[in-house]
């Protein structure tokens, strides 16, 4: 069956950096160089379709439309390493930014970008056969993702109502925020989000600085090692939807898991295992280390402890060859520990509370490098990645910038 079609939106310059790191991890998982043109173009292999659209010229086009109040941080990618990659019109930006206020970016400038961002997205839209939803980035904090996407996002669910929308969002922080409003924007912002979205993966920008500190060997952490790290985490949870795998979910998928109740749909995310590049290729973890590593605080991408109250509902997406008995006995094990708790109820009425969602096929060749991928391979909310991924998450981009054959 053809896979559907998922188009990504980048608000903000948290959403359009994240873009960075995600779109060029998507090009290196699907052979994609960085122009657009495929290393090997195998027809039988559509796994970058959900994301990608393919010219008549043989040329992979993201499904990719980037909004910013401000021109520079997109007319970095305009003008970068990647600027034959994305279609100009999916690139948007107005005049000036939001300077970090919630009211201009939904009431003020921001309502005269609006027309023209539904229009772009619109016509990456009408290019899907079947679309299946919207993917949004955005950092809850800023005046543009704030603002100005919540008044986007009213739109879009008006425009798109049978469509899924999830987002990544970046949570402020207190200690690495870098603006004094931001928790007035975050909760205006999630004000709005609780109506028009079905599943807001958050995830905060401190968190993930003290997993590049302590588990990636990254003295001083910047946004773009944050972003890959970021990029990693939402290739892992879109892997289902892109490669076949023993069960392949689409994006309604998430939210019928994940979300007890409409309005309470802000899951946690926690990925393992964080190796760095230069451990990588000396260590095997076991699928029952792999899933107590994803119930350890220090793995979750977001500060709060967990252990001070009960999941509602738990999903595991394993990455790789793994086998279901291993699985489960690693979750019977999960259940049966003190410190990890479920509700004895469960709203939406399935029986389990932990659903284990199945293992996904890697491509098994790394484009970067032309080395085989691991065996394990996993990610989740609440889980789990082991990715032999040659690529550090640590470095900085220009070590990164794949091989052109
Ligand atoms: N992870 C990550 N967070 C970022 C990045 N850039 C900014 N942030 C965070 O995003 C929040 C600010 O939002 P921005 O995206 O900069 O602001 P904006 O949405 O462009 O809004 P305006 O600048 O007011 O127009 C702060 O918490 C920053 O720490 C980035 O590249 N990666």
């Amino acid at each position: 069956m053809p896979k559907r079609e998922i188009v990504q939106i980048h608000i903000g310059q948290a959403g359009v950096q994240i873009a960075n790191a995600c779109w060029e991890l998507y090009c290196l998982e699907h052979g994609i160089k960085v122009d657009g043109t495929l290393y090997e173009w195998d027809r039988s292999d559509d796994s970058y379709s959900p994301f990608f659209g393919i010219t008549a010229g043989g040329r992979a086009v993201p499904r990719v439309v980037m909004i910013d109040l401000e021109p520079t941080v997109i007319d970095e990618i305009r003008t970068g390493y990647y600027r034959h990659l994305f279609h100009p019109d999916g690139l948007l930006t107005g005049k000036e930014d939001a300077a970090n206020n919630y009211a201009r970016g939904k009431y003020g400038i921001g309502r005269e970008m609006l027309e023209l961002a539904l229009d772009r997205v619109r016509k990456v839209a009408e290019e899907c056969n079947n679309m299946e939803g919207f993917i949004l980035f955005r950092a809850f904090g800023g005046g543009t993702g704030g603002g100005f996407a919540a008044l986007f996002l009213e739109h879009l669910a008006g425009d798109y109502r049978k469509r899924s929308v999830m987002e990544f969002a970046v949570f402020p922080a207190p200690r690495v925020s870098t603006i004094i409003v931001e928790p007035y924007n975050a909760v205006l912002t999630t004000n709005s989000s609780i109506e028009n979205e079905d599943v807001c993966f958050v995830m905060d920008n401190e968190a993930v600085y003290d997993i590049l500190l302590r588990n990636l060997d990254t003295p001083r952490p910047t946004y773009t090692n944050l972003n890959r790290l970021l990029g990693q985490v939402v290739s892992a949870v879109t892997a289902s939807l892109r490669f076949e795998g023993q069960v392949n979910v689409d994006l309604t998928e998430f939210q019928t898991n994940l979300v007890p109740y409409p309005r309470i749909h802000f899951p946690l995310i926690t990925y393992a295992p964080f190796i760095p590049a230069s451990k990588a290729f000396h260590e095997s973890l076991s699928v029952a280390q792999l899933t107590n590593a994803c119930f350890e605080p220090a793995n979750q991408m977001v500060k709060c402890d967990p252990r001070k109250g009960k999941y509602m509902s738990c999903c595991l997406l394993y990455r790789g060859d793994v086998a279901p008995t291993d699985v489960n006995n690693a979750i019977t094990s999960i259940k049966s520990k003190r410190s990890i708790g479920f509700v004895d109820w469960c709203p939406t009425g399935f029986k389990s509370t932990l659903r284990f969602l199945g293992g996904y096929k890697l491509p098994t060749t790394n484009y970067s490098t032309g080395r085989r991928l691991g065996a394990h391979h996993t990610s989740c909310n609440h889980a789990v990645q082991q990715y032999r991924h040659t690529r550090s998450l640590g470095t900085d981009l220009e070590e990164v910038q794949p091989v052109v054959l």
